[in-house]
């Protein structure tokens, strides 16, 4: 089966809030909050994909992104391999260049969102992620 590679920003800000999309009604998934990211084209590294993505989606440009995990989902008719990166620091304002809705959520509400299956363990990790920034 052919695997697509994809590059994910969680992107937290100053209050620790994270920032999720609404993905299309139109698009595979359509209707659910997702983090934004998308593929990895061909000759493209994963961070160049991730900074393409997060500028085009979002307007923000990334200053650190740090691996936060990676995972593979078998949807069935295709699997994703997901590059999850942590990113604290970022230059703009958050838009949605795209028209899909965005919104800035606490972790208690990322945790009751409607999200794609393979995005239970990064919710999982960005909430150990977060608790322990909390905790310093
Ligand atoms: N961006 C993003 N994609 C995710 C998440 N979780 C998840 O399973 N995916 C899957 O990753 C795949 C690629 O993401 P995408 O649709 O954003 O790709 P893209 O921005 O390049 O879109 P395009 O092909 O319409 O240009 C989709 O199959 C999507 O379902 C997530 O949290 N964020
Ligand atoms: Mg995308």
């Amino acid at each position: 089966m052919q695997s697509i590679q994809v590059a994910i920003g969680v992107v937290v800000n100053e209050k620790g809030e994270i920032l999720v999309a609404l993905r299309d009604p139109a698009q595979e998934q359509g209707g659910l909050w997702e983090f934004p990211g998308g593929k990895v084209e061909p000759g493209e590294q994963t961070t160049q994909a991730l900074a393409r993505e997060l500028a085009e989606e979002v307007g923000l440009e990334i200053e650190q992104a740090e691996p936060l995990l990676s995972l593979s989902h078998d949807y069935g008719e295709r699997r994703v391999e997901l590059a999850i990166f942590w990113i604290a620091r970022f230059r703009g304002q958050a838009r949605a260049n795209e028209g899909n809705p965005i919104r800035w959520v606490s972790p208690q509400t990322l945790t009751g969102l409607a999200m794609p299956a393979a995005n239970q363990p990064i919710v999982s990790a960005v909430l150990v992620r977060l608790a322990a920034e909390a905790a310093r």
